[in-house]
């Protein structure tokens, strides 16, 4: 957000995570930014959401919370639900009452993977996985509130922090001569920062005249947002052996293709999850770098954070 959006109020949720770390440096100086954690608001405790935001009246709600444990989630369908249909739906309903806007996160895990191009906005959904159908059920009932919303589906969220496909690899690179990775499931990584970036020109675009005062703009909606390009899980994987040549002191281990098949998990993932970005282009001028471009600033961002760390 440029400097105009000083006297907006933004309450950042899930400030710990990967999407929300990068709020919060981004928007530390740039807005009245109120960044709360788990520790500080408990998604799965709705009512005490309702009080946090009826207290705070925040002109943006940005909501980086979420349960991601898409495994786990099998086995906790509740809670998953709690994290990711019903507070939002409380949060979607009080922005509405006092006219905020909600800006969402969701998942390209909303699709089954079955469209051999990329999946747009108005395609069917059809979730594999609790974690999908908690996430799309999320998209629906802040749909159904009747205040202004932005939902981004993004995908395969990366970053020098947190946890993710990007760290477990680099851990698994140190740890074995030999990786085996699914190469039957195509999608998009995205890097946290990209998605904040992005968040941040599209708020600057709709803090217009009509911005976010309109209670439903005609701007309310859906929209992928991902990094440009494609890739499979085990292209993503070699990729990141490649840039981390450093980082892993010369070792280069096997980065071995496999079906998914050969690496069974509670939860289905989709065969293809590549999200088209054409709507978020049109409407609001925005793009995001090409995934590989991302990886590249993810690992900077990853050394300079062990510089710091280093005695
Ligand atoms: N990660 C990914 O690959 C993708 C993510 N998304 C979506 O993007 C958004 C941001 O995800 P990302 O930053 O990657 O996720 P992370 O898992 O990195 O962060 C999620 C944050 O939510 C917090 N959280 C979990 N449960 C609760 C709860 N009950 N109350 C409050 N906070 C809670 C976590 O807290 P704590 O730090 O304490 O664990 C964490 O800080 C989410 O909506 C996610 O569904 C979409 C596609 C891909
Ligand atoms: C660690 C590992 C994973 N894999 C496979 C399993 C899986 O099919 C794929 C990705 O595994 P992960 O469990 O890291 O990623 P996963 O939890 O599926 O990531 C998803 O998270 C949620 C939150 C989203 O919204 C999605 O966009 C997506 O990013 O890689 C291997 O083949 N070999 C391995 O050694």
């Amino acid at each position: 957000m440029n400097g105009a959006g000083k006297e907006r109020r933004v309450l950042l949720l899930g400030a710990n995570g990967q999407l929300g770390s990068e709020f919060r440096t981004l928007l530390q100086d740039k807005c009245e930014l109120h960044a709360l954690t788990r520790a500080e608001a408990d998604l799965s405790k709705p009512e005490q959401l309702r009080k946090i935001v009826a207290d705070l009246e925040p002109s943006i709600i940005l909501n980086a919370a979420a349960y991601t444990a898409v495994d786990k989630a099998e086995s906790e369908p509740e809670l998953a639900e709690l994290v990711n249909t019903k507070t939002p739906a409380v949060l979607a309903a009080e922005a509405a009452r006092y006219g905020g806007l909600l800006v969402h996160y969701s998942t390209d895990y909303v699709f089954d993977g079955s469209k051999a191009s990329p999946w747009i906005e108005e395609d069917a959904t059809g979730p594999l996985n609790v974690y999908g159908k908690t996430k799309l059920a999320g998209e629906q009932v802040i749909a159904s509130q009747g205040g202004a919303y932005l939902i981004f589906r993004t995908s395969w969220v990366f970053a020098p922090h947190g946890k993710n496909f990007l760290l477990t690899i680099l851990r698994l690179a140190r740890e074995r001569d030999r990786l085996t990775i699914v190469a039957d499931q195509k999608g998009a990584p995205t890097s946290a920062l990209a998605i904040a970036r992005a968040t941040a020109q599209v708020l600057d675009r709709v803090s217009g005249p009509e911005g976010t005062n309109s209670r439903s703009p005609d701007w309310s909606g859906i929209y992928h947002l991902t990094c440009a390009g494609e890739t499979t899980w085990h292209g993503f994987a070699e990729a990141i052996v490649e840039e981390a040549a450093d980082l892993l002191d010369g070792r280069r281990p096997e980065v071995a293709p496999i079906p998914s098949s050969q690496f069974p998990t509670p939860a289905r993932r989709p065969a293809n999850s590549v999200l088209d970005n054409g709507k978020l282009r049109h409407q609001f001028g925005v793009a995001l770098p090409h995934w590989r471009q991302a990886l590249v600033e993810a690992m900077a961002g990853l050394r300079f954070g062990q510089e710091v760390a280093r005695p």
